[in-house]
């Protein structure tokens, strides 16, 4: 809802109250509906001043009410009265004041805003546009070249950069509601044409229609196959070439193909999971309500190789002390070098200070015993691994919390060698480990939620979307990704070509297939855990089924043949020497396939796009169901949140498990029985997904209920 009072003199204060973020539900727009009524009936009131209860302006529409019959009176023309009215009207923006939010300040004559007090339309990012009048006032204010970087990004503004661009007009370190009560008394009976942004002319730059053209090839290049941030564009161009009057019949228009959109459902999906895997629980019933965590003030990192470096870097970011060991000098004297430099880089990127002195090197392990942390970080070798757990559990001080950043080595075996295992969890980052946004927090059936908790909050603190994940070879992430790139190479055995199966996947919507991805990464990571696991080195038959199961040895040969990626200038493609980031297809893959096809036995035959998407897909997505039937993760939303936020999954199809909720899983499920075979256990259909088809395919958002009923009747 929305109050109304009316102050000492002539100002009336309205204030929108729907905690946490006065978001614009029905009864709140009823409020402000009644409200401004009310202001322009009392003939004692001569200004309005608008601002949200406990400190929160406002984060926008209600986005849960998407889902239903829209109730209440409309956004757009209650902005478009509040534009209107005849007295001054005033913003006064504190914490938030994001899409409708602040298309609702737009609409008001004046905005004044607390310093710490951030603002946006983040439409774009759910799927949308700013349809409340956003896209045609916004440039009208400040431009069509800010307005277009504002809204087709979503990304959020400071105070300061909102007043330096033009959209707020004073901003405080004091109360913004006082001073924007002062600032409208002051202003009461003066001219207020100038103040409706509709009025005004967009200020546009000479060269317009380059402008757009230029805007909308980055848009469709960054944000491969997404509507949204066209639309916005489209949008835009409307404000700086028609009436506003047009421009608005226009930002209706792209409104309604958006809001009806799948990829609007999935990116706001993709809101909310990321809110959800914030409220952990584990099987024990331990919570992230009522786990305590640790305030870390002082951690070490262990290897400083690639990921040791981002880790210590995403530490200090948070202002933590970090003491970074390596034992190889060379490495340790590289990292001294190139880690300050990294800090500095990503302080500027966000626009922070450089934490000053937080970061010590040290080639000595016994460095670490003040340190209240330990994230280890050396390589991915087992043995290895145990040694330093070990010593970690000697050194450093009792109660010390120890994480491993391990890919998908078994938690439990590492906390077993410790004096405490309820302290050892993984923390599992991704590479480049201080700008990925995903971090998996493995616990193992010791750890203790104090420790998940902490590593939870740990992530949070640098940024990351922490999901809690149980123990299993590959945790979540890697253990979906195995049969993805198991079917992409078996695709490559029957007749496609790794740009066919890139292709398919790009267009899908990823960032980057699976063989240029796989180039990238280095063919040799790969390798050395099929070594571990005993499937491919010395003594080991050359054969397509290895421990009983269909196996393609083509990434080992590739790498036998030192083709180990981008970093040798070779891979699945070519490069322009050793660290070449330009792929370009090599007669020589193609001769390779051909020959070892032919010393199998194998006739190449055509492969559609459909064939291949299923195929990588489908299998990923069986795994996921496996993973949720096995509880290693408590939800779709967080095996979503996983591929969103650490494996390139197109953000505007919501995540594997929704998009198997999109396409059907009763499709899915016969698409697997149909490319399904004995040796290719990844293809067999998990339980849970033939029990969720058998009970009349709920939706994702019902499946969490539904496992935990199925669980209790030990239907899994
Ligand atoms: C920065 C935040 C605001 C706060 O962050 P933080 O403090 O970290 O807290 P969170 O954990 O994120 O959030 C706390 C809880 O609040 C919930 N929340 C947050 N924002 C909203 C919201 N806008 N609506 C609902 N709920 C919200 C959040 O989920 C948490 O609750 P829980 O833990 O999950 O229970 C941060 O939250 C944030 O960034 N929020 C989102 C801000 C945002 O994106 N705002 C834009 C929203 S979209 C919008 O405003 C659109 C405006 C134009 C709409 C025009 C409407 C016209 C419709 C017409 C359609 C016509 C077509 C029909 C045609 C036809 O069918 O015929």
């Amino acid at each position: 809802m929305a109050t109304y009072s009316r102050l000492p003199g002539s100002v009336a204060l309205i204030t929108l109250h729907n905690p946490p973020v006065n978001a614009l539900s029905a009864a709140v727009r009823q409020g402000i509906v009644d409200a401004v009524q009310r202001a322009l009936k009392d003939p004692k009131v001569t200004s309005v001043v608008i601002c949200g209860q406990n400190g929160k302006f406002c984060g926008g529409a209600d986005i849960r009410e998407f889902a239903g019959p829209m109730l209440g009176p409309p956004l757009v023309p209650m902005i478009h009265a509040i534009e209107a009215v005849d007295k001054p009207v005033a913003a006064a923006i504190e914490g938030v004041a994001l899409g409708g939010g602040l298309e609702l300040a737009l609409a008001c004559h004046y905005r004044i805003a607390h310093s710490k007090a951030v603002l946006g339309l983040p439409e774009v990012t759910l799927g949308l546009l700013p349809g409340a009048g956003g896209s045609q006032r916004l440039p009208r204010l400040i431009g069509l070249t800010a307005a277009l970087d504002l809204i087709t990004t979503g990304r959020h503004v400071s105070a300061a950069e909102a007043l330096k661009l033009g959209v707020l007009d004073q901003v405080t370190d004091s109360n913004a509601v006082d001073l924007a009560v002062e600032f409208v008394r002051s202003v009461a009976g003066q001219p207020l044409d100038s103040r409706r942004l509709s009025t005004l002319p967009c200020p546009c730059p000479p060269d317009v229609d380059s402008l757009l053209d230029k805007v909308m090839s980055k848009v469709r290049q960054r944000s491969r196959g997404a509507l949204a941030p066209v639309a916005c564009v489209r949008a835009l161009r409307a404000a700086a070439s028609l009436p506003y009057a047009q421009g608005m019949e226009k930002e209706r228009e792209l409104m309604a193909t958006l809001f009806n959109s799948g990829q609007a459902r999935a990116l706001q999906y993709a809101f909310f999971s990321q809110r959800v895997v914030g409220k952990w629980s584990l099987p024990s019933g331990a919570r992230w309500d009522n786990s305590t965590a640790r305030i870390i003030s002082k951690a070490a990192v262990i290897g400083l190789g690639t990921m040791g470096r981002g880790i210590v870097v995403a530490l200090a970011l948070t202002g933590i002390s970090v003491v970074a060991v390596e034992t190889q000098e060379k490495q340790l004297a590289e990292a001294s070098r190139v880690v300050p430099a990294m800090l500095q880089r990503e302080a500027g990127r966000r626009r922070l200070a450089t934490p000053p002195g937080v970061i010590s090197f040290s080639s000595n392990l016994q460095d670490v015993s003040e340190v209240e942390l330990v994230i280890e970080a050396v390589f991915e070798d087992m043995s290895l691994k145990l040694q330093v757990f070990k010593h970690l559990s000697s050194v450093c001080r009792p109660g010390t919390l120890l994480c491993s950043n391990t890919s998908g080595l078994d938690i439990d075996q590492l906390a077993a060698v410790t004096q405490s295992p309820g302290l050892v969890v993984g923390m599992h980052f991704f590479a480049p480990a201080h700008v990925m946004k995903l971090l998996e927090v493995v616990y193992g059936p010791r750890s203790s939620p104090e420790a998940v908790a902490t590593a939870m909050q740990l992530g949070k603190r640098m940024g990351k979307v922490g999901v809690a994940v149980g123990n299993c070879p590959g945790f979540v992430g890697n253990r979906m990704l195995k049969p993805y790139l198991e079917q992409a190479n078996f695709l490559l055995e029957e007749g496609a070509t790794p740009r066919q199966v890139d292709e398919a996947l790009e267009e899908f919507g990823f960032p980057m297939g699976v063989f240029r991805m796989s180039d990238l990464s280095g063919l040799d990571v790969g390798w050395r855990i099929r070594k571990e696991a005993g499937l491919t080195g010395p003594g080991v038959e050359s054969t397509r089924t290895r421990q009983g199961r269909r196996y393609s040895p083509l990434p080992d040969q590739m790498c036998e043949a030192g083709r180990l990626g981008q970093k040798t200038g070779k891979g699945w493609y070519q490069y322009d020497g050793p660290g070449g980031r330009v792929a370009r297809s090599d007669p020589w893959v193609h001769i390779f396939l051909e020959t070892y096809r032919a010393e199998h036995g194998l006739v190449a035959r055509s492969i559609t796009l459909e064939e291949i998407l299923e195929r990588c897909l489908y299998a990923l997505i069986n795994e996921g169901f496996n993973i949720l039937q096995d509880a290693v993760a408590a939800g779709p939303e967080d095996i979503d949140a996983i591929y969103v936020f650490g494996y390139g999954w197109p953000r505007h199809r919501g995540g594997p498990m929704f998009h198997a909720d999109q396409v059907g899983l009763g499709r899915i499920l016969q698409r697997l029985n149909q490319h399904s075979h004995p040796d290719v256990p990844h293809l067999k259909p998990s339980t849970l997904l033939r029990r969720l088809v058998a009970a009349g395919s709920p939706p994702v958002q019902k499946w969490r209920e539904f496992i935990n009923k199925e669980r209790v009747h030990s239907q899994l």
